[in-house]
This record gives C-alpha cells, sequence and structure tokens, in this order.
C-alpha cells in the first residue's frame, strides 16, 4: 500500500520526567514517521513507554531532546484519545461534552449539533445524548470522549488503549469506526495490548523500555524467523493473536499454507483452499 506525506516526524526523541531527572530516560532516541493515511499499531508492555510517547506524538508533553514535527495543515491537527476518560470529560450533559471542542474552534450552531448527533450514533451513545455526563459508565465515559474528538474532524486520531475499558461489543464498535475512517484517508495512531487489534495495522511499532524494538509489518512480525527459528514476537516476549496461533499450529502439523495470515478472515480463505 502506498501512503501519501510524511505528516508526523520524531526524530532522536527522548524524555525524561522532570520530577524524576536521574532515573533513566522513559523515551530513548525514537525516530518514526506516521504517513498520511497510515494506520500505525504501537504496541508494549506496562510501563514500556506508550502513553509517554502519544503525548509526545500529539505535542503535549515536550520533548527532553531531539524533535516531533508535523506537517499537517488541517486544524485540528491531531486529537488524542486518552485510556481513562476522566482526562477528557467536560461538560455537563452528554450533548454539551460532545460540543465542548468544537465550541472552541467557533464551529457554526448548526454543524456542531449535526456532528456531535453523527458522532454520538457511531459511537452508540445517541439514546443519551441529554443524560448528564454523572450518570454514565466508565466505559461509557469513554465513548464520549471517543465521540468528542471524532467530531472534531483532526487529521490524525491517536487512541491510547482506547478500547481498554470497553466491553467486546463497544471495542468491536469502536474498532469498526475507526476502521472506516481509515477506509475514508484518515490517518490513525493505535497504542494497543491486544494482539488481535494488530491485524487491522499497515504497519506496527514495538515500544521496550522506551525504544523501538521494532517498526515493520505485522506479518513480518509473527512469522519472520532467524536462525533459531524465532520471530520478533517470540524474541520480545509477545503471544500472538489466536489468528497466528492457529496457522502456526497448522504449519507445525505440516501444512504448507499459500499465505502467512493475520487476519479471521484471511485464515478462513487459506484454510479454504486446503478443504
Ligand atoms: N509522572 C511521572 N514521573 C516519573 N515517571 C513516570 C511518570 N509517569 C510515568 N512514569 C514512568 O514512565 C514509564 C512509562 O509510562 P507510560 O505510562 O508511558 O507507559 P505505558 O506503556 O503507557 O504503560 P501502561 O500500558 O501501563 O499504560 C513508567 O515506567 C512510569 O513509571
Amino acid at each position: 500500500m502506498n501512503f501519501g506525506d510524511d505528516l508526523i516526524k520524531l526524530e532522536h526523541v527522548s524524555f525524561t520526567h522532570p520530577s524524576s531527572e536521574d532515573a533513566p530516560a522513559i523515551i530513548k532516541d525514537v525516530d518514526l514517521t506516521i504517513h498520511r493515511g497510515e494506520w500505525v499499531a504501537v504496541v508494549g508492555t506496562n510501563g514500556s513507554g506508550k502513553s509517554t510517547l502519544a503525548k509526545l506524538i500529539a505535542k503535549l508533553t515536550p520533548v527532553s531532546s531531539g524533535e516531533v514535527r508535523f506537517n499537517i495543515p488541517e486544524q485540528p491537527p491531531i486529537q488524542l484519545i486518552f485510556q481513562n476518560p476522566d482526562m477528557q470529560v467536560i461538560g455537563e450533559t452528554v450533548f454539551e461534552d460532545v460540543c465542548f471542542g468544537m465550541e472552541n474552534y467557533g464551529i457554526a450552531e448548526a454543524e456542531m449539533r449535526q456532528r456531535a448527533l453523527t458522532a454520538l450514533r457511531k459511537v452508540g451513545l445517541e439514546a443519551m445524548t441529554d443524560s448528564p455526563v454523572s450518570q454514565l459508565s466508565g466505559g461509557q465515559k469513554q465513548l464520549l470522549s471517543i465521540a468528542s474528538c471524532l467530531c472534531m474532524n483532526p487529521a490524525v486520531l491517536l487512541f491510547d488503549e482506547a478500547t481498554s475499558m470497553l466491553d467486546p461489543r463497544s471495542r468491536h464498535n469502536i474498532v469498526q469506526v475507526a476502521q472506516e475512517l481509515h477506509g475514508e484517508g484518515k490517518t490513525i495512531v493505535w497504542i494497543t495490548q491486544w494482539m488481535d487489534e494488530l491485524a487491522w495495522a499497515d504497519r506496527m511499532v514495538v515500544l521496550d523500555q522506551g525504544r523501538v524494538a521494532y517498526n515493520g509489518s505485522t506479518r513480518d512480525f509473527f512469522y519472520l524467523t532467524d536462525e533459531q527459528s524465532q520471530s520478533c514476537c517470540d524474541r520480545l516476549g509477545f503471544i500472538p493473536p489466536y489468528t497466528v496461533q492457529v496457522a502456526l499450529s497448522l504449519i507445525n502439523k505440516g501444512l504448507k499454507l499459500a499465505s502467512m495470515p493475520v487476519t479471521p478472515a484471511e485464515l478462513g480463505k487459506i484454510v479454504s483452499l486446503h478443504l
């Protein structure tokens, strides 16, 4: 797949928290480019620096050294959807909250209403449009903060483990919304701990103790092996998604697969060739 311009470029970015300057850097010498229209997944274990990297990419946190460069004419350039919705929910009612960011950008009332209702419908919150935010569950607040970001129509949507509080149906729904937006040309940065969420990414980046340990295709991450028959996924100690586990088990049983599946649909297609 071909992608457009370089939208965001991180060059030798490092970050040390100002409160613990003697401690090792949290982000270490990261070089990373995000292209227009790309879906980049970022994975890493707890504490590997994913949320810190997200805030550096969105320029919400200043780098300690290096540079983050934007080549994004649109306004707003980027919206970060946090892991914890309490970081983002501001309004008294659902409708007020979803309109808050748009008000700051001076969007006309009628358009604001239309964008708000469309975003609330997309995330499945339209029935709660007039509800007080205080009556929302944690997961519903997360859906609300996703809706608030969607209706800002940024060039880049950066989801920082945004589905971690959601039930499986809502999570599936949000992945579908992101897929639709990606299909329309939006750039997506998707930070996750769920290996099955990598299936939709054009490229994945693995963060290990603040460093980029892998930057490439998901297929190569799971299937490309070294002389010791270890994949990058094995070496870094991740457990591959169910689809890849099934494919590897078929290969171990001697089946020659026509190609290496990452999504369940790809696996289904390959297995059907052997029936
Ligand atoms: N305010 C702070 N002061 C000092 N260190 C911090 C601060 N906030 C985070 N850290 C440290 O930075 C490191 C990276 O944290 P970060 O939240 O970016 O990781 P993460 O990969 O997003 O983790 P998780 O998956 O658990 O959310 C951790 O070791 C954490 O302890």
